[in-house]
């Protein structure tokens, strides 16, 4: 089978052709380049007008020329739907329902996200890896589960690719600006910046003013591009390991341009290494938007008849990866597994070892991290966790009692409680009180910072359904509704991420939280769950 892929989201004018036999995919592409600034979305558009075109022809060409029978040899053209700057969709959902009509073959609508990993999957021949996606305009993390495309994490404001351009355009540097940081950090000493993680959620916002900040405060440049590196690539690593330990999978695949960055690339294939997992980039041309992807994955759907009517064929600026069906993997095992493992608990950060009815907790030194940051997260998060598990405690949460604590080596002794995580043992009731419980907290001035379904351990001690949280190390006090809106956003990802029919849990866990907690948090919680993330 032989597919053409058409591409033109943002900056990339690109076409591509696909032979599923050979397995051999021919790229072209034009890049937008804007004179000053960051991507003009007419000027963008004005250029997908004139590139494309060219690009389209150069490919028609390799087809005519490689083609057996008739003269093209095409089965079906794919096209990226969305996410994407309107104007630059249009035009080239434009050029591929022609181009299909001129052919005489079926339509294929992607979504270009889900595009930038299953390349990955594609290429690294995995099975169910988790995914994360680091791109220009957007950040997250997916693992397929029952048909779609769960988002275990993302970023809460602006893509990766985009805070490191917003920085560089501060210093006046030209659009992308990832490649010169990347350049620049070679020649730099740490400079600490504010790393900003929340469950498997993280935003970049305050890094970037810090950043900034810095600049005009006299740091010197290379010194707050390496400090930026470190910083943003550490909190998508973490994410990363925490998405690994949630789901219990031992693959992960990266895609996006940013994964260009040899500096992401190591730290993820240094804590894959450390934690025992296999990880896969595909090569660069696969990594920035480029057409390749695109046909790669619009064989898949045409395979499973995953064809799109051209009257039916609007692109969507908005369009979400979760919004997909996956045709393709129709009947697959899903990426999260129950993970169980006696003895000693690998968690995302630290081993648990059980040692009768106490339990070690120890955080491991991340050889990833730069020494510095690590150092002071590990310390900071130790303290964090001790205070906060007994606070938690004194209003009358269900928490382990700390027995012991040293924060230079990262670690805390704690009760051993309840039988299970809740990941274990997903019920509304189960649910509503880790609402209740999160109210309480919340109350008392302060957030968990992590509260998912393996951070929440049920049963033991005659009480069947006794729930207790665990595992404080990213809390912290705070009094603002969004933050803990936040807080009540992460337990929902976990669950949503999980179970095959959230609805009544969460349903219960908000009842939960609404019984004593204040309204104006779920409220807002709707408003963070409804956010658009994607910005272009
Ligand atoms: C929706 C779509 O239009 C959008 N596309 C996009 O963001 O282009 P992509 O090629 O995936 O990524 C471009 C980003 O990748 C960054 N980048 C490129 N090389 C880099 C490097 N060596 N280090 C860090 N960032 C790099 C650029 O600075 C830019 O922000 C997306 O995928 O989010
Ligand atoms: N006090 C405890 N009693 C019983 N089991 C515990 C206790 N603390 C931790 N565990 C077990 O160890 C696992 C990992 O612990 P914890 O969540 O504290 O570590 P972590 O590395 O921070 O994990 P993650 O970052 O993945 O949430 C828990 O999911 C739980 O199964
Ligand atoms: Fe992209």
């Amino acid at each position: 089978m032989r597919v053409v892929g058409l591409e033109g989201t943002a900056w990339a004018a690109s076409a591509a052709l696909y032979d599923t036999d050979s397995d051999d995919v021919h790229i072209e592409s034009d890049a937008y380049e804007p004179d000053s600034g960051g991507i003009h979305p007419r000027e963008a558009a004005e250029h997908m007008g004139t590139a494309i075109p060219e690009v389209v022809a150069e490919i028609l060409n390799v087809a005519a020329d490689t083609g057996e029978g008739d003269a093209f040899d095409v089965d079906a053209v794919a096209f990226s739907r969305g996410p994407g700057l309107g104007p630059c969709l249009r035009v080239v959902g434009t050029a591929a329902r022609a181009l299909a009509q001129t052919l005489s073959v079926p339509l294929v609508g992607v979504n270009h996200m889900i595009a930038h990993l299953e390349i990955g999957r594609h290429r690294s021949g995995f099975d169910s890896p988790v995914c994360l996606n680091a791109s220009g305009a957007n950040a997250h993390l997916l693992g397929y589960h029952d048909g779609r495309y769960r988002v275990l994490g993302e970023t809460m404001d602006t893509g990766v690719g985009n805070a490191i351009d917003k920085f560089t355009r501060h210093l006046g540097w030209s659009h992308p600006g990832g490649p010169k940081v990347e350049q620049r950090a070679r020649e730099g000493q740490y400079h600490d910046l504010p790393y900003v993680v929340k469950g498997m959620d993280f935003s970049f916002s305050g890094i970037t003013s810090a950043a900034k900040d810095a600049i005009d405060g006299g740091v010197p440049v290379e010194d707050v591009c390496f400090g930026l590196q470190e910083t943003v690539f550490a909190m998508l690593t973490e994410v990363s390991e925490r998405a690994l330990s949630l789901t219990g999978t031992d693959e992960l695949v990266l895609g996006g341009g940013v994964a260009q960055n040899d500096r992401l690339r190591e730290m993820l294939e240094s804590m894959c290494e450390q934690r025992g997992a296999d990880f896969y980039a595909p090569e660069p041309r696969f990594l920035r938007d480029n057409a390749g992807m695109i046909a790669v994955l619009g064989a898949k759907m045409y395979a499973a008849g995953d064809t799109v009517a051209v009257a039916d064929s609007g692109v969507d600026p908005n369009f979400r990866p979760d919004q997909v069906p996956v045709t393709w993997r129709a009947g697959e095992a899903s990426v999260a597994r129950d993970p169980t493992a006696p003895g000693t608990i690998r968690g995302a950060e630290a081993t648990v070892t059980i040692d009768g009815d106490r339990v070690v907790k120890r955080r491991v030194p991340k050889a990833y991290r730069h020494p510095a940051l690590d150092d002071r997260l590990r310390g900071a998060r130790t303290r964090a966790e001790a205070r906060l598990t007994s606070a938690a405690r004194r209003v009358g949460v269900p928490t382990p009692v700390v027995y012991d604590i040293d924060p230079a080596e990262g670690t805390l002794i704690l009760q051993r409680v309840g039988t299970d995580d809740l990941a274990a043992g997903l019920t509304p009731a189960r649910c509503r009180a880790v609402g209740r419980h999160l109210s309480t907290i919340h109350t008392a001035g302060f957030v968990h910072g992590d509260p998912t379904t393996r951070n929440v351990r049920i049963g033991g001690d005659g009480a069947a359904d006794a729930v207790f949280l665990i595992d404080f190390g990213l809390g912290y006090n705070t009094d603002h509704v969004e933050d803990h809106a936040v807080d009540l956003h992460v337990f929902r990802g976990s669950v949503a991420g999980m179970a095959t029919n959230p609805g009544p849990l969460l349903s219960a866990f908000e009842a939960g939280y609404a019984a004593d907690g204040d309204e104006a948090v779920l409220d807002r919680l709707r408003e963070v769950a409804g956010r658009g993330r994607y910005q272009g």
